[in-house]
């Protein structure tokens, strides 16, 4: 039995936009969402980073290019971006509680995109996924990357996970996944 819905992808191939128009399916049909996305950041045409925008509309920085790490602490750095790791924790972490503690007796579904190396710096958010992955009245519907080099053991134990359902997204079929995702989610909330 499906109970959670993962996108899976190439970078840039459509994930986010992708769970963004489920999300707005999802609401039209009145289920309850909630949860964050990550969008790039560009300036004067380039890409400077990435920030965290929560479906309430809060927005903060997820990384940088060119930021130090915080002098002693540890260097939470993917390629050539530096991860705010309190920044991200300060949006993300009280979206996921909210989502698992809420009273509401319905169903509601949680996004979170994404489940990546820069998110996977924060003990506290590799918690809260798993506390929301196991809470009865929430689904999730995420993205995860491609498996590639060593492999990220939160993500490992998603798609290992009997309840979890992952569409691959390609330039092929990103026009034509949005009714099978929608459907997925829905069912997975009966
Ligand atoms: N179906 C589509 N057709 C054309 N362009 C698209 C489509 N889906 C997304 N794009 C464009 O591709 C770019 C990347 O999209 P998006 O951010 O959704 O990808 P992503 O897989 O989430 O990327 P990342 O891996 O960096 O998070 C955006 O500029 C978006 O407008």
């Amino acid at each position: 039995m499906v109970r959670h819905v993962f996108l899976t992808g190439p970078p840039g191939v459509g994930k986010t936009t992708l769970i963004q128009k489920a999300s707005e399916r999802l609401q039209s049909y009145g289920v309850s969402v909630d949860g964050f996305y990550t969008e790039e950041v560009r300036q004067g045409g380039r890409r400077t980073g990435f920030d965290v925008v929560t479906l309430s509309g809060a927005r903060g920085p997820l990384s940088r290019i060119g930021s130090d790490s915080q002098p002693g602490g540890p260097d939470c750095r993917v390629g050539k971006y530096v991860v705010d790791v309190t920044a991200f924790e300060h949006l993300a972490l009280p979206v996921l509680t909210n989502a698992c503690s809420s009273s509401d007796p319905r169903q509601r579904v949680c996004i979170i995109d994404e489940i990546g190396k820069m998110e996977l710096f924060s003990q506290p958010f590799i918690q809260a996924v798993r506390q929301t992955l196991s809470s009865p009245g929430t689904v999730v519907l995420g993205t995860i990357p491609l498996p590639k080099g060593k492999p990220l053991t939160l993500v490992e134990e998603i798609r290992n996970r009997h309840d979890v359902k992952v569409f691959s997204v390609t330039k092929e079929n990103r026009n034509h996944l949005l009714p099978d995702i929608v459907r997925c989610v829905q069912r997975s909330r009966m």
